[in-house]
This record gives C-alpha cells, structure tokens and sequence, in this order.
C-alpha cells in the first residue's frame, strides 16, 4: 500500500530564538519560536515599543539579522537572511517582499509611474506600465494619477499608491506597518478592505501591524507582541 503524500507545509516565517538589540541598548527583542504559515494573513498587534516595527525590519531585512548567534535562526520562505550579504539581501527583500511603511517613502518628485517603475527596477522588472495600470484599478485610482507627482497626491492617495508600489513585484510576503492612523474609522476599513481585495491570492502572506485593534476583525489571525516579545515581558515586569 502506498503511503499517503504528506502535505508539505511552507512556513513563509520560521524564528527561533531570535534576540536584537540596538548597538549597546538593552534587548528589544527576545522571540523564542515563531512561525507563519505561507498563505496566512497575520494582524500583529501591541503597544508602543513592543518591537513590531523592529520585528519588521528583521523580517524585511531591513535592519540586519544578528549573526554569531548559533541557535538563531530567522528564515523567510526557508532562506536564512544571516546567510546572505547585505547586498543579495536588498535583492531578496526587492524579490519575495513588499513593504508598506508608515511614511509611505515614496519619492516626491517622480511622478506615479516613476516611483513604481524604480521598485520594478530593483525587482522583477518586465511590462511596469501594464502592471501599474491594473494595480491602480484594482486599488481603485483613476489613470490619470500614473503620470502625477507623488507629493501632488493626497494621503489616502499616497496609501494606495505605496501598497501598488508593494505589490509591483507580484511579492510572497507583504509587510504594513501601521497606515492607518492618519485615517478616520470609516476609511481606515475601507484602506484594509481594499488592500485584502488586492493581495488575495492563496500563497500571499501579509503580516499587518496597528494600534488599532478594531481592525483586527478583518484578519483570521491576531498575534500579539506581549506574547511573542520576551524582552517586552521582562520591560514591563520591570516597570511593576
Ligand atoms: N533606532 C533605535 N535605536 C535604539 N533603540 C530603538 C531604536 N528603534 C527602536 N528602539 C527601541 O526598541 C524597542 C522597540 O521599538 P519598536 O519601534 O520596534 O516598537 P513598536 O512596537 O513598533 O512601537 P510603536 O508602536 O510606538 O511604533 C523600544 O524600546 C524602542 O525604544
């Protein structure tokens, strides 16, 4: 008799043991297991200085992953980012990740088009036009805007025109880290909804991070940073 296939399950985060600090600032982050199953839409939540946006940034590579730390491991989609240089990080962050920071970081003074054709540039690249035009509508923004200035825009615009600017190289993991809380209640869900609708495909894995809890509802899982971040338990009971 044949064996049953197993069901390969591709976690899109695995960490073990993961421990940062800032230079010689105390620990900020003390992460003994965790793991995101590919596919999974994640709302990490909890209070300021937690360590989401440093989670985050390890997870993006944007701050580099500690190394020297034998029982570390942080892999996205299987890969170690401590195994790589600095360079062929950016180049994997540029090719299986989308960022959607606070600060939108789009570039003022290029116009629509331009801000999307640099993040094609640095990742996948192939038809930019033809891919922008079906991201702005599936973000719901008229045409017109490809060849506006960024800084010409406004905030809810910018918010969609970075999460097209996330989206621009089809990535496996999308990272947001609170854009929102410029907005009202009303378009705040309105903001998510839209971003789900656009990154909806099975294997996608986003990772949300807010304040606010009332978004929570829009995600089948919530996890919290008081209960991953050992070093925010030992901050707090400090504090009692
Ligand atoms: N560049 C930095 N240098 C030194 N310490 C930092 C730096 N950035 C963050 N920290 C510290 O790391 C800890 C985690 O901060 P982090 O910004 O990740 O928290 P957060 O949960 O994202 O907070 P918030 O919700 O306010 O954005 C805090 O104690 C913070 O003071």
């Amino acid at each position: 008799m044949n064996a049953p296939v197993a069901q390969l399950a591709v976690n899109a985060i695995a960490v073990e043991n993961l421990r940062f600090s800032y230079g010689g600032a105390p620990i900020a982050l003390d992460i003994p297991h965790w793991q995101v199953p590919q596919g999974s839409h994640v709302f990490l939540r909890g209070p300021s200085g937690s360590g989401k946006s440093t989670l985050l940034n390890l997870l993006s590579g944007t701050l580099a992953p500690p190394k020297n730390q034998a029982a570390t491991q942080l892999q996205i989609f299987g890969q170690s980012l401590a195994a790589l240089s600095n360079r062929r990080r950016d180049r994997f962050r540029a090719e299986h990740i989308g960022v959607v920071f606070q600060q939108f970081n789009l570039i003022p003074y290029l116009s629509v088009l331009d801000n999307l054709r640099l993040a094609a540039h640095f990742g996948r690249g192939g038809d930019v036009r033809d891919r922008a035009e079906s991201l702005l509508q599936q973000l719901k923004l008229p045409l017109s805007l490809l060849s506006r200035q960024a800084q010409a825009l406004s905030v809810g615009q910018q918010q969609r025109v970075a999460i097209a600017r996330a989206l621009i190289n089809r990535p496996q993991l999308l990272l947001v880290d609170e854009p929102t809380s410029a907005l009202d209640r009303d378009a705040r869900d309105a903001f998510v909804d839209i971003l789900l609708q656009s990154y909806s495909g099975v294997e996608n894995t986003l990772i949300f991070v807010s304040h606010d809890t009332t978004l929570a509802q829009h995600f089948p899982v919530v996890a919290d940073m008081r209960d991953l971040n050992q070093a925010w338990k030992l901050e707090a009971a400090d504090v009692t």
